[in-house]
């Protein structure tokens, strides 16, 4: 597998190796001696999750607060999306700074994105199932995140004005300017 880490410190591209035959295909979607090898992170993951979203929803931007913070290795089943990790981790060189990568079913890459990363994606086929792996389990209580559209991060999700889909919970999320790491 290549690993490639963003210019975002801890946040890396990987692109597994694929064996293609006459059957189809083959790759590890997970090794976690590779991975601690590759990122120098611990590949210890406790949950997996999958969502299965349509053209235009945007999930995010969500993180876990202090303890409960989670590191989340995503990729994509099905489709493609736009996926995105925006430092938040307070005192960061890079705090505020985000990179933005296409996932797909086609490109088989994967993002991880580290604890204190807020995080999230957006559908850009006509139909998407995400599936990522998380460094620590879910709690609601300690949940946070940043509303997609803030107007300093200027996060071009690739969807038309108008198409957005956004869950009732997240059109509630306040902007960057008013986030608390705490
Ligand atoms: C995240 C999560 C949710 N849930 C329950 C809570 C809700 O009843 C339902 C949907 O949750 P939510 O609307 O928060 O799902 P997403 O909007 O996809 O949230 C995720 O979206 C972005 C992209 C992320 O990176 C996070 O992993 C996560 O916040 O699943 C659970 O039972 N366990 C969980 O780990």
């Amino acid at each position: 597998m290549q690993v490639q880490e963003t210019k975002l410190k801890g946040c890396f591209i990987i692109e597994p190796q694929i064996f293609k035959d006459n059957r189809g295909y083959f790759f590890e979607s997970f090794n976690e001696q590779k991975f601690e090898a590759a990122t120098g992170h611990n590949g210890h993951f406790v949950q997996d999750n999958q969502s299965a979203s349509s053209y235009g929803v945007i999930r995010g931007l969500h993180l876990q607060k202090g303890e409960h913070a989670q590191a989340k290795l995503v990729r994509v089943l099905e489709g493609k999306v736009l996926d995105v990790a925006v430092d938040l981790r307070p005192g960061s060189p890079t705090y505020g700074e985000w990179v933005a990568v296409e996932l797909s079913a086609e490109n088989n890459r994967q993002l991880y994105v580290p604890r204190g990363f807020g995080h999230g994606f957006s559908v850009l086929s006509e139909t998407a199932v995400f599936a990522y792996k998380c460094d620590n389990g879910y709690n609601k209580e300690a949940e946070g995140g940043v509303q997609y559209n803030d107007p300093t991060l200027k996060i071009d999700w690739q969807i038309p004005a108008g198409k957005e889909v956004i869950s009732e919970k997240d059109a509630l999320l306040r902007p960057f300017s008013e986030f608390n790491p705490e």
